[in-house]
């Protein structure tokens, strides 16, 4: 049955609307502050993204809230998503959120109030009578500033289900449009939210009238099963945030609940607006924005979302890629699967990494090439295109070294600056650098920059112990970027310090390798010349 809701018009029963609140609960994180002007590039991304309502911020919170929440209510002044401002059940923090909203096109005054025992009893120390009352008055005030109105039952899940069915009845009869029962402290399971959603149904008068949502966090991992349990129970709004982030362990991740619509929509037939190609660009943009990668095994995200490190699934995936992905890479915005070459990865795997970056082998040479590539692999945790490319060009490679450390002292101590010298074979040339740092590695880099002029992005620095003990090698990975392109140089020496000039100039040799060979022709053979 089709519903009438005041910010979306007529809205079919398939349909899911997509609140995100990665600016107000995924704010919430320790550590994930974003300014305003970061907050409106997540706004922009967002409403590309299609996400239906885009919780801006709590207005009441402190003067810089409010004006991100006002700014981003005038960046969708003329069209765009809905934006909300979250605030408490009392007239300050109401009339707060509607000051800054003014601006929006359209606009939703979110109140929240909890209702379980222990939260009322302790926490707001109100009677459930009082409770309900303020449910009533609130709303009532909300809508006076706005016609879309969504209330929330904090801690919902953990209420009780009689008293919970009294306050969600008093709220719609004081014209809230959208019904939430947060997970607040996610202790739910996907039974307890179906029950929940379906109890709501059964038994309060006006709920088909208004839009139910959920908001489900992830303290046991089941923020976005609960959430799917939700939709298959009747809401029709999920809130959720990009890369999961939001109090404690975070809320379910938008990411995930998209793409299980989009993946089962045998089992959940339902519709929304997100452009699911954008995904992964929104999830990077916050992880630049807060600083904080998604792990690795994230789902739809992460790095090895759709990387394929073992020799049996490689193989699978270069005969047909759906034997080992239940959805394509692109369908979230990454370009392709990338093959992660390791110590699992067996011929199949090789031989398309070594036709994609250009080299066509027979098989005597493909089996040395990956004897030698699987000794490197052992030693490696990745073996990167780089390692390939210097692997199958060893000899050329190393012959060609056009840049050479052959001599580095450094001082340092304490109380003193550190000071590097260093030689330099360039091209067939002798070079001298000398440079101070910040610290011992710093003033080496900088001697090496000194001797060699360039410019590249130090992106990694990493120090390993080869064996244990005293003695041990150091044995150091340095990664550089120039025009996107990553390197990495290894370098093992018992001294760190040259070990770290080893790796930076063995990454460094590697850039030009890869720089000649990127040049089109005419430099290339200008460089080979
Ligand atoms: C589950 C959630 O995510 S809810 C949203 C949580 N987000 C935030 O709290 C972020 C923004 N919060 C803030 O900046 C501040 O807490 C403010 C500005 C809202 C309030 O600050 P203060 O006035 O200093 O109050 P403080 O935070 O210490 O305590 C909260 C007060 O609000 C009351 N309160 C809590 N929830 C509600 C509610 N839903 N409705 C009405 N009052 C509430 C508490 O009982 C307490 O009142 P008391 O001081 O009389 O005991
Ligand atoms: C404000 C509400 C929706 C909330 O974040 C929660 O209960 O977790
Ligand atoms: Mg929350």
């Amino acid at each position: 049955m089709a519903i009438h809701h005041p910010s979306f018009g007529t809205l079919d029963d398939n349909r899911i609307i997509f609140f995100d609140t990665t600016l107000r609960d995924g704010e919430q994180s320790p550590g994930f502050s974003m300014n305003l002007e970061e907050k409106l590039r997540m706004a922009e991304a967002l409403a590309e993204l299609g996400v239906d309502v885009i919780e801006a911020g709590f207005a009441i919170a402190s003067p810089g809230d409010f004006e991100s929440v006002q700014s981003i209510a005038r960046k969708f002044a003329k069209d765009g998503p809905v934006v909300a401002s979250l605030g408490r059940a009392n007239p300050a923090d109401i009339l707060r959120s509607a000051e800054a909203l003014k601006p929006a096109a359209r606009k939703r005054i979110h109140i929240v109030l909890a209702t379980s025992e222990l939260h009322m009893r302790v926490k707001l120390r109100m009677s459930p009578e009082e409770v309900l009352d303020l449910t009533t008055s609130s709303v009532a005030l909300g809508r006076q500033h706005s016609d879309d109105v969504e209330w929330s039952a904090e801690d919902g899940s953990r209420s009780d289900p009689d008293f919970l069915c009294r306050c969600v009845e008093a709220a719609i009869k004081a014209g809230a449009t959208t019904i939430n029962i947060p997970d607040t402290v996610g202790y739910s399971m996907p039974e307890d939210m179906a029950r929940i959603f379906r109890d709501l149904r059964n038994r309060v008068p006006g709920i088909e009238k208004v839009i139910l949502s959920a908001h489900n966090h992830n303290d046991l991992g089941m923020a976005v099963a609960n959430t799917v349990a939700a939709i298959q129970a009747g809401v029709r709004q999920i809130e959720s945030t990009i890369n999961g982030i939001g109090e404690r362990a975070g809320n379910a991740s938008l990411e995930e609940v998209a793409m299980a619509l989009r993946t089962r929509r045998d089992a959940l037939p339902y519709t929304n607006n997100i452009v699911s190609q954008k995904l992964l660009k929104t999830s990077k943009l916050l992880a630049t924005i807060t600083g904080f990668d998604v792990q690795p095994n994230k789902a739809i995200v992460g790095r090895n979302a759709f990387a394929h490190e073992s020799g049996i699934h490689q193989d699978g995936v270069l005969k047909d890629a759906s034997t080992y992905e239940i959805m394509t890479p692109e369908s979230v915005g990454w370009t392709k699967n990338s093959l992660v070459l390791g110590k699992h990865s067996g011929r199949a795997a090789f031989r398309d990494k070594l036709s994609a970056l250009g080299y066509t082998v027979g098989d005597n040479q493909l089996n040395d090439a990956f004897r030698r590539f699987k000794d490197l692999a052992d030693r490696k945790k990745v073996v990167y295109d780089e390692d390939v490319v210097a692997l199958v060009d060893d000899e050329v490679v190393r012959a060609n070294d056009r840049v050479k450390l052959l001599a580095l002292t450094v001082a340092t101590g304490l109380g003193t600056k550190p000071m590097a010298t260093l030689a330099l074979e360039v091209d067939g040339e002798h070079r001298d650098g000398m440079a101070s740092g910040d610290g011992a590695v710093d003033a080496t880099f900088n001697a090496i920059r000194q001797a060699f002029p360039h410019e590249v992005a130090l992106k990694l620095y990493a120090v390993q112990s080869v064996t244990g003990g005293t003695d041990a090698q150091a044995r150091v990975t340095v990664r550089l970027e120039e025009d996107g392109k990553l390197v990495d140089g290894q370098g093992a020496d018992t001294d760190t310090i040259v070990a770290s000039a080893r790796a930076y100039v063995h990454a460094l040799n590697k850039l030009l390798v890869k720089r000649e060979r990127t040049a089109p022709a005419e430099i290339q053979s200008a460089l080979s010349a």
